[in-house]
């Protein structure tokens, strides 16, 4: 930090007031935020290093844009997108992840766009006390434009619930199976705590996503395609986000 500037960060991201735009990207990966940034955003500055969980501003199609790595899981995605809509005053936030698909119907590198995210993670019971079972789901006016976009662009995209997941690895594939039966597409780790969050502090969240993993055949995409090759999802959102 440049001597004689007054330190202003949220506790896990480095930006001083006025730096992160008011609708942000949120990956998983901070690697695919900087590819991201770096691909589509013009001007793009990076505000925040702290743990490597990169976060950048920039402008696309002359909107405002920023892009925040969130981490894996709900306990990291949500730490960022409660200091982001608290601390920063964002109010639009679109999850641009990786996930497994679960249905027969999906193939690799399809994109998806979460109507809303069933979850085995406590994070929800706790805050119910168990005795709610809150069904997170996704901001309607993002989630219908994002559906304009992708017919716009001519990209193929479901639309329809997932799973968030706390654990990548499970020992019961068999649930998978399940809620296959009941509509489920696919599995992440992010969505439920993002939908909890935004609609906690009337922010907007939406989750587009790209098919890494098949679970029913095995079949997967490499490292440094999670990071930087999923751009078909990556036009949906920003077109979204800056409507
Ligand atoms: O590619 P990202 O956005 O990280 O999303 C998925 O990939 C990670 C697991 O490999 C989890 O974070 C999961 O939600
Ligand atoms: O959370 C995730 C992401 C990609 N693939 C999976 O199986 N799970």
């Amino acid at each position: 930090m440049p001597p004689g500037r007054i330190e202003l960060m949220s506790t896990h991201i480095g930006a001083q007031p006025g730096e992160i735009a008011d609708r942000v990207l949120l990956p998983g990966d901070p690697l695919r935020a900087k590819w991201i940034a770096e691909t589509y955003l013009e001007d793009a500055k990076c505000y925040s290093t702290v743990r490597n969980m990169f976060g950048f501003t920039g402008t696309y199609r002359g909107v405002r844009v920023s892009v925040q790595g969130t981490g894996m899981g709900m306990p990291s995605a949500s730490i960022y997108s409660h200091e982001l809509i608290n601390d920063y005053g964002v109010n639009t936030l679109i999850r641009v992840g990786s996930c497994g698909a679960l249905s027969e119907s999906i193939k690799l590198r399809d994109v998806i766009a979460a109507i809303g995210s069933s979850t085995d993670s406590n994070m929800n019971r706790m805050r119910f006390d168990g005795l709610i079972d809150y069904a997170p789901v996704a901001d309607f006016g993002l989630l219908r434009k994002s559906v304009d976009v992708a017919e716009a662009r001519g990209i193929p995209m479901h639309v329809g619930p997932i799973l968030a997941a706390d654990a990548f690895y499970t020992d019961r594939p068999d649930l998978y199976d399940t809620l296959a039966d009941y509509g489920v597409l696919a599995v992440e780790m992010e969505s439920a705590a993002l939908y909890t969050i935004a609609a906690r502090f009337k922010a907007r969240a939406l989750t587009v996503l790209t098919v890494s993993d098949h679970i029913k055949t095995g079949e997967r995409t490499t490292a440094q395609e999670r990071e930087q090759t999923f751009g078909q999802m990556v036009e949906i959102a920003l077109d979204t986000v800056i409507a």
